[in-house]
């Protein structure tokens, strides 16, 4: 496959996967996520890569999630919603090696949940965190919302998704959601450093590791899907639309006439 919204290069046991949208804060569209998916098994079972780091090119965002400009009343591509984006988090988890998501600007709505399921994350002090669906006529029902359940406990993760609310990369560390914040300029060094120390440790252990951390949380991926046909019939609403054109026209959503 020939990456067109993604980059990915491999060197000295670490693949990297750049998400390279940078007009659109790399948000991802239908093709995005395809290109994600074939990276993410590629670097999975190439035996000279010991550990993935996900990324974002620039310094603005490290993803924001679904592209609003391909968005209408569904997304552009393949898959219940037209992004197949629920075969991109499974893939982060399933594939054998620890992925860490370097988080260097905006990780924002689906950007916020790729960084999540990553088994690191690590961030640049400039680095801000948040779910923005109920502003834009959008939800998570699978892991973007139980599994951030599990990192950083019910309350929080309710606040997350109810209120909308941008956290910095301080708040999101001190909430269990990053590993390490680090200077802006030491981001890479930082990322280098835990590459490292993964790629001394036994491949086979850490394998056997991250799918037993897997399995505790498996059973999310049902309930995701089935909370995919659910979206897929909300997009279709007037009330989902009115998020989408609010943020397209850059004007604040009127959800009111819809409370029912
Ligand atoms: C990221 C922001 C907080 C930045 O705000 P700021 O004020 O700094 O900048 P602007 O808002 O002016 O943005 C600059 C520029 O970038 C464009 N842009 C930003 N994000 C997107 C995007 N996601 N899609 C398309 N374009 C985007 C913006 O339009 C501006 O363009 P100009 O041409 O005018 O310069 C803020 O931008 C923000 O909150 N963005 C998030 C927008 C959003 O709605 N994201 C998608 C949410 S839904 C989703 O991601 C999603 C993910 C999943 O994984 C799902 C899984 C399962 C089901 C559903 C899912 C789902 O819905």
């Amino acid at each position: 496959m020939t990456y067109e919204d993604v980059l990915f290069t491999v060197e000295a046991g670490v693949a990297t996967i750049t998400i390279n949208r940078p007009k659109v804060m790399n948000a991802f569209r239908g093709k995005t996520c395809e290109e994600l998916i074939h990276a993410f098994n590629k670097a999975g079972w190439d035996k000279a890569v010991g550990v993935i780091v996900l990324t974002g090119t620039g310094d603005r965002a490290f993803c924001t999630g679904g592209d609003q400009s391909a968005h209408d009343g569904n997304y552009d591509g393949r898959g219940i919603i037209g992004l197949p984006v629920e075969e991109l988090q499974s893939i982060i988890r399933e594939v054998p090696k620890p992925v860490i998501a370097r988080v260097q600007g905006y990780a924002i709505g689906g950007g916020n949940v790729l960084a999540t399921l990553c088994d690191f994350t690590i961030a640049s002090d400039k680095a801000q965190f948040g779910q923005v669906g109920p502003k834009v006529g959008s939800v998570d029902p699978g892991f973007g919302t139980a599994y951030l359940a599990r990192i950083v406990g019910e309350k929080r993760a309710r606040e997350i998704w109810y209120l909308c609310r941008r956290y910095t990369a301080a708040e999101a560390m001190a909430m269990g959601l990053v590993n390490a914040v680090v200077p802006h300029d030491q981001l890479d060094a930082e990322v280098a450093k835990w590459c490292a120390e993964i790629l001394e440790k036994s491949p086979t252990a850490l394998a056997i590791a991250k799918r037993s951390f897997n399995a505790d949380t498996d059973s999310i991926r049902g309930i995701g899907g089935m909370g995919m046909q659910a979206l897929a019939m909300y997009y279709a609403t007037e009330e989902s639309k009115e998020g989408v054109r609010a943020f397209n026209e850059k004007r604040k959503p009127d959800f009111r006439k819809f409370q029912k």
